[in-house]
């Protein structure tokens, strides 16, 4: 079934589903790329970690069924979920911050890393449903979404199970090499035919910092993102540029002494990425409790 097929039956219960499980979130921001491989996981990361050093109270779903790497990349491998009084609770990050930070996957469920599953249609349907349902998130103030790449089911189901519940809208993350594919243009245009505001278009692996002198040099050709921006009327939030040492990063978090919050706080990549934050803060979306 497609989103326009929904009967006013289904609406009535997402509708419903939306207005309990996520009462007490403020703001839900979707993450969409077009292409695999272009650093939507990584974005949602850095737009995670940033809102937390900010101070916001910030919590992850990660949608991607066939392949989440979230549970990796926060370095929470191995934890697992519990069912609480209120419902499923999500994995907590240990961060410095005032700010809470919690994540909740499929890859918590399915054990080893490299595990992954192969579901039709139906199936992840009502798996994205039962996570917008039944994860209890508390208080909030972002809920950031990270999808699989593309257009598939889960984008559809997870437009069907928040058409109700107001998102302030999409980042959409592309590459300067696949900006010009009509992936992205296609990732747009799902963005109008659902009706999901597009909070803007941010151009990753743009440039090139080195690890030796933090300069930044551009390697391939950049300002397509900008051209897209342009193009569909839609915000052009930044570029952020290939940064080897955020990948050691991430690999290297549990050697090291300082939470990710912190590691991160002090990377050349966060000074990047924090303007590309506000304005997306500067939008002032008047969120779901306004
Ligand atoms: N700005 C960057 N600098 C350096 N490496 C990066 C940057 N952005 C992403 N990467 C690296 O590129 C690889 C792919 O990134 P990531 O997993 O975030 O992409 P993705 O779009 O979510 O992929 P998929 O859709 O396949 O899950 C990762 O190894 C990540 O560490």
């Amino acid at each position: 079934m497609s989103f326009d097929e929904t009967t006013q039956e289904d609406g009535e219960e997402e509708q419903a589903v939306a207005a309990v499980s996520l009462a007490q979130v403020k703001h839900i921001i979707l993450i969409l790329s077009g292409k695999g491989g272009v650093g939507k996981s990584s974005v949602t990361i850095q737009t995670a970690l940033s809102l937390c050093i900010m101070g916001y109270k910030v919590g992850v779903l990660d949608i991607d069924l066939t392949g989440p790497s979230l549970p990796r990349m926060f370095g929470l491998e191995g934890k697992s979920i519990f069912q609480g009084a209120d419902g499923w609770m999500p994995v907590k990050v240990d961060t410095n911050a005032e700010a809470s930070l919690s994540v909740m996957s499929l890859g918590f469920l399915l054990g080893d890393r490299g595990n992954s599953v192969v579901w039709r249609g139906p199936k992840k349907t009502a798996m994205i449903k039962q996570f917008i349902k039944d994860v209890y998130w508390g208080e909030l103030d972002y809920l950031l979404i990270d999808t699989p790449p593309g257009t598939s089911d889960e984008h559809i189901s997870i437009a069907e199970n928040l058409r109700y519940a107001e998102p302030d809208g999409a980042l959409v993350v592309t590459t300067p090499q696949s900006v010009a594919t009509s992936d992205v243009k296609k990732e747009l245009n799902f963005c109008k035919k659902v009706n999901l505001n597009v909070l803007g278009i941010i151009e990753n692996m743009s440039g090139f910092i080195c690890p030796y002198c933090a300069e930044c040099t551009n390697i391939f050709s950049s300002g397509g993102g900008e051209r897209l921006a342009k193009e569909f009327e839609v915000p052009y939030l930044g570029n952020i540029p290939i940064d080897p040492k955020f990948v050691e990063l991430i690999e290297n978090q549990k050697t090291e002494e300082k939470t990710l919050t912190e590691l991160y706080e002090a990377s050349p990549i966060y000074q990047i990425f924090k303007d590309i934050m506000q304005r997306v803060l500067d939008q002032k979306h008047p969120g779901r409790m306004s």
